[in-house]
């Protein structure tokens, strides 16, 4: 393992050592896995403690605001992050994936066996064609903008719901240009992962009207 591997390591063990056999699991898996099907970038295997896992994780860690328990919603899941690590390190929660391709939502439910995992549902679906329910978390990684992302997925959130939202360099940016049509409480941590990264992190109040948050360059 490189320094930053053996580091990203380290912080997963002293903070979730009950966890580490699953994740062990997981990564093993994975790295068979993403020799048959395209799960992750071939270069971001080669750091996955700090690309995938740790960068999942820190999810649990990085608000100043206290992760609600109950239901989490992990929207374009993809390989399982950051969903599956954190079905892994709370075994306890519900925990749901969802993914629009098939290969992809397979690999889940194989990966969640895998790790004994009996809190993660898996859902191939479209975002756009989940039923209406509400969740205590709704997380998405590399999944979609902003304010596509709250077009599709406002109904499953109340005020009282985080959301977790990794956003890579653009973070601040895309939460700058968010329509003052989303009655919203979000500010942008830095990632554990990556100085450069942000999640954004927060609550949705709801629509402040009924006009569509497309537009652009409407900053609050
Ligand atoms: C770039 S990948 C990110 C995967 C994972 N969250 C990660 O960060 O590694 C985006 C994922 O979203 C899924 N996806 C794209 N559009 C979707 C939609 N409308 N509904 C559900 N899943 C979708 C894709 O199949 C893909 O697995």
């Amino acid at each position: 393992m490189t320094p930053g591997e053996t580091a990203a390591h380290d912080w997963l063990t002293s903070r979730h050592h009950e966890a580490m056999a699953r994740l062990e699991l997981l990564v093993n898996a994975l790295v068979d896995e993403n020799a048959r099907q395209n799960l992750v970038s071939r270069p971001s295997l080669e750091a996955v403690w700090q690309r995938h896992i740790l960068d999942s994780a820190q999810l649990l860690h990085v608000s100043r605001e206290t992760v609600p328990s109950g239901s989490w919603l992990d929207l374009g899941s993809g390989a399982g992050f950051p969903g599956l690590v954190i079905a892994a390190l709370q075994p306890e929660r519900p925990v749901a994936l969802v993914d629009s391709r098939r290969l992809r939502t397979e690999w889940l439910v194989r990966a969640a066996a895998h790790m004994g995992l009996a809190n993660v549902e898996v859902i191939l679906s479209r975002v756009e064609d989940l039923p209406d329910r509400r969740w205590s978390v709704i997380s998405a990684r590399a999944f979609a903008p902003l304010d596509r992302l709250l077009d599709v997925a406002a109904r499953f959130s109340t005020p009282e719901t985080l959301w977790l939202l990794p956003k890579g360099a653009r973070a601040q940016h895309e939460l700058n240009e968010l329509g003052a049509d989303w009655n919203r409480v979000f500010h942008v941590e830095q990632s554990l992962t990556d100085p450069s990264a942000g999640i954004i992190v927060g609550h949705l109040i709801g629509r402040t009207d009924k006009t569509p948050s497309r537009k652009r360059g409407s900053r609050r």
